[in-house]
């Protein structure tokens, strides 16, 4: 029996309480306020960033982009983000990545405010998450915790193989399935006979960045697989890391893309902008 992960389904689901909570948090005098700092115009980024602000004026939220040309230097993004950390009328703000080659986003990141750091990136909450006492969490890895949840498919005491290991997917998921008791494995690169590997997981996570990378061959029968994948196939089409019509045959359950882990990011993204905000009540 193939199931059929829909994380825009669920994300519609939550939403409608989400919007509720904005609502009643209004009523106390309190608008959830987010701020998303875009450097340069990249094709990927902007539609991302388009989605980001569609759902937070869907909730209510008071929601500003703010743009930089990609000429911007350092100095002045950071100054930007410090002005934002000082300003009482913002609740959370994320920085866009990637950022053009000429800035250092470890510096960047650092500079955002932990309170405000809706991302989860800044070093302290990523410590937080590692110490299984999680703060504000990356919001992939949480929309994927939160997928599988609603989904009844609980990583306690499973194999969990993780493929990608960035710091905006990879490393903290692993945190989070550690946290939910799953045992990770986490493959990259380098891994040696990636497919020995993959094919133990009965939850297998694909956050590389390579069209059809993800093979039937590489997955155990009835396994769940989630795909963090966002790539252009030869035809432009968006598609993920997993090759869905082959390795649908194999697997008990598993995300599409587009529709799957995107659409939960999101969500994510505004139920811990609107958990920021209530601290303000
Ligand atoms: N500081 C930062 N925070 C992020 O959260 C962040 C980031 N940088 N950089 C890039 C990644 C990627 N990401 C996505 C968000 C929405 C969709 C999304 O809405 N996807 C839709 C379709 C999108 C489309 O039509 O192209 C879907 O999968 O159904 C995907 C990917 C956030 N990221």
């Amino acid at each position: 029996m193939f199931k059929l992960i829909s994380g825009k389904a669920i994300a519609q689901k939550r939403q409608e309480d989400l919007r509720l909570e904005v609502e009643n948090l209004k009523n106390k005098g309190v608008t959830p306020s987010l701020r998303v700092i875009l450097v340069g115009h990249s094709g990927p980024s902007e539609i991302y960033v388009r989605n980001k602000k569609r759902r937070a004026e869907e909730l209510g939220l008071d929601f500003e982009l703010i743009r930089f040309d990609e000429t911007v230097t350092e100095q002045e993004l950071i100054a930007s983000i410090e002005s934002l950390n000082q300003d009482q009328t913002v609740d959370a703000m994320l920085v866009q990545l990637p950022l053009p080659k000429h800035i250092d986003e470890e510096k960047v990141v650092q500079t955002v405010s932990p309170y405000k750091d809706v991302d989860g990136f800044s070093p302290i909450n990523f410590g937080y998450l590692w110490q299984n006492n999680p703060n504000v969490i990356p919001s992939t890895a949480g929309g994927i915790m939160t997928l599988l949840e609603e989904s009844e498919i609980n990583p306690a005491s499973k194999h969990v193989v993780i493929v990608g290991r960035s710091n905006i997917v990879g490393r903290p998921l692993g945190a989070l399935m550690l946290n939910a008791d799953a045992t990770v494995t986490m493959a990259h690169s380098k891994t040696k006979d990636l497919k020995s590997i993959t094919k133990q997981a009965d939850i297998l996570i694909s956050a590389v960045g390579k069209a059809h990378f993800i093979t039937a061959d590489m997955v155990k029968k009835g396994a769940t697989v989630i795909d963090v994948g966002m790539n252009r196939d030869e035809n432009d089409k968006l598609v993920g890391d997993v090759d869905f019509d082959d390795v649908s045959e194999v697997a008990g359950a598993m995300t599409p893309v587009p529709g799957g882990v995107g659409p939960m990011t999101i969500l994510t993204l505004m139920e811990q902008t609107i958990e920021i905000a209530k601290k303000r009540v």
